[in-house]
């Protein structure tokens, strides 16, 4: 079991932002943590690392990272961290880039192998695209056998279809190594495949706690469809109007009253909801 109780005065955009965060996580569990821009979940990440100062209770397993300000070193943490921009040594092949953490090349050849990467194994970073970049690092974090794997948005810089390869990969890393694992992410879609558990920060407070569909689904069995999207642009056709709206990668028009339209503000964010009562899915 982990169990954290921490806290840490930042500063944020509107002034002082106490962040106060207590919560136990279960070995093997997958966490994912949600919340707006600066509601502290970068700094919680770099709290449980050692890479920030907080006051409060860190204990991991039988082990306390944090206790009364005695903080456990860095390197001493058992800590695989992967960031959004890969942060690999560009110096270095893929495969010394998994040995410069713990020279174990049978176990490098097997991360290597399981993420399809065998056969780059020589090739150095700046040759790689972002997504075979961010399997490297993420094969990295894992050379430790890491007691918690921190993940920090790992997947935003990638197109759609490479973000869904990789999260099939870590659901596979995360099988086979049951690594406990704390992932940034603002994609519901990504949260939803990958954690069992979503928290959501709020201004440096936990605000929901829960299965990812208690927590994300919105409309929970209501036959109600809602998005949230951007108003793209208002066309005037007759006498109706015709708002564009992006919805993801999709863009979708929407047809609204002039009183509608008058109040809608092009390029502000809103929610299309419908009452849909039968639905269809075909596929693609
Ligand atoms: N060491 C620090 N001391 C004081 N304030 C800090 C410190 N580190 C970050 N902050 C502030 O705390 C707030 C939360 O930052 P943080 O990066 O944790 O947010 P976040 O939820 O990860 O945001 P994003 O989703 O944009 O990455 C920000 O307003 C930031 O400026």
């Amino acid at each position: 079991m982990i169990h954290i109780d921490v806290t840490k005065t930042l500063h944020g955009a509107e002034g002082i932002m106490p962040l106060h965060v207590k919560l136990s996580i279960k070995e093997g569990e997958f966490v994912a943590l949600g919340g707006k821009s600066g509601s502290g979940k970068t700094t919680l990440l770099r709290i449980l690392a050692g890479l920030e100062e907080a006051q409060g209770k860190i204990k991991v397993h039988n082990t306390f990272w944090l206790q009364k300000n005695r903080s456990l070193p860095v390197q001493q943490r058992e800590i695989g961290f992967v960031f959004q921009d890969y942060a690999l040594f560009e110096n270095m092949s893929v495969e010394k880039n998994l040995l410069f953490v713990n020279n174990d090349k049978k176990l490098a050849e097997h991360l290597l192998g399981l993420t399809e990467l065998s056969s780059l194994k020589e090739r150095y970073p700046n040759s790689l695209s972002g997504g075979q970049k961010q399997r490297v690092s993420i094969c990295r974090a894992l050379m430790k056998k890491p007691k918690i794997l921190l993940l920090d948005e790992p997947l935003s810089a990638l197109d759609p279809a490479m973000r869904t390869k990789l999260q099939n990969e870590l659901l596979v890393l995360h099988k086979e190594f049951g690594t406990t694992s704390i992932m940034v992410s603002h994609d519901p879609s990504e949260i939803y495949r990958l954690a069992s558990r979503v928290i959501m920060l709020q201004n440096g407070k936990i605000i929901n706690d829960g299965a990812p569909k208690e927590v994300l689904l919105k409309t929970q069995g209501s036959q109600k469809f809602s998005f949230e999207g951007e108003l793209l642009d208002i066309k005037k056709a007759d006498v109706i109007y015709i708002a564009i709206v992006a919805i993801g990668q999709q863009l979708v028009e929407v047809v609204v009253s002039s009183a509608e339209a008058k109040n809608l503000q092009i390029g502000q964010s809103i929610r299309l909801s419908t009452k849909a009562f039968a639905p269809t899915l075909t596929q693609n």
